[in-house]
């Protein structure tokens, strides 16, 4: 296990342009999809015209699967040092169930995020399944960790549900509160324009191999 999240952290060679033209290739795919998702939810044409819309995405299919690769995106760099994570599930900008766009790093450690949760991730009717709060906040407090030059696995996360959290527009925001060996306490929230609705506090901790390759293996850069 270990190995393979070593194994998945390469440097793949590209140039800045050539990042940049993947970045504009692949990231309006992921929107595509995205809203595709949104309306396999909620379009209401008939029958006909699902089963024409479906010839057409097995067409688009048939092209993307000409060339691909199978396994999982891992984390990729380049000489210059930009970090991608595109296959995260929270903020990977090819992947198309990531709710986030852009996690912000504040110079006094702080780490937010704007965004917003459609219908997909709908838990009690109207309202954001837990589970998905509980998925954003584990990056985001894992991402302070990580900016505060801790990185680290996500040992223990403790969510408490202050009230309903409802779908659209939301902040989420984390900090480290403290340092204790190998073990990084953050803490963290999700907010709507009333308040906080979901509370977190993770221990994010450095396991023995992360330390061992710290120093041939950057941990604490920004990932885009
Ligand atoms: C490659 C680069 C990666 C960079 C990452 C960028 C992050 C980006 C953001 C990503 C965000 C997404 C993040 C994700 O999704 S991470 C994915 C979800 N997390 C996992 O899969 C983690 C699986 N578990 C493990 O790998 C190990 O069990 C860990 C690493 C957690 C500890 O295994 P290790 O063998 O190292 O531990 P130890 O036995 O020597 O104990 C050491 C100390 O820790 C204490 N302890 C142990 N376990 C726990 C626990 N569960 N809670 C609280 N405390 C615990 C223990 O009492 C001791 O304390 P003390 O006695 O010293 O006081």
């Amino acid at each position: 296990m270990t190995d393979s999240i070593l194994d998945l952290h390469i440097n793949d060679g590209l140039t800045d342009e050539e990042i940049d033209h993947e970045k504009n290739t692949y990231g309006p795919l992921a929107e595509d999809v995205r809203e595709l998702i949104l309306l396999a939810l909620q379009t209401r044409v008939d029958a006909d015209d699902v089963a024409r819309a479906r010839e057409h995405l097995a067409a688009a299919r048939e092209i993307l699967e000409r060339d691909r690769e199978t396994g999982p995106y891992g984390t990729r760099y380049n000489d210059s040092g930009r970090y991608r994570t595109w296959g995260n599930a929270v903020m990977g900008l090819r992947n198309a169930i990531a709710p986030i766009g852009e996690i912000h790093e504040e110079p006094d450690g702080r780490v937010w995020a704007d965004f917003r949760l459609n219908p997909a991730y709908e838990g009690p009717a109207g309202h954001t399944h837990g589970g998905v709060t509980a998925l954003v906040l584990d990056q985001i407090l894992g991402d302070a960790a990580r900016a505060g030059g801790h990185p680290g696995m996500t040992g223990t996360l403790t969510v408490r549900y202050r009230r309903r959290t409802p779908l659209g527009a939301l902040h989420a925001e984390a900090r480290i509160d403290r340092v204790e060996g190998r073990k990084t306490f953050v803490k963290g929230h999700i907010a709507d324009a009333e308040g906080v609705c979901v509370e977190a506090e993770g221990i994010f901790i450095a396991p023995q191999w992360m330390i061992e390759h710290r120093e041939n293996l950057d941990t604490s850069p920004r990932r885009e």
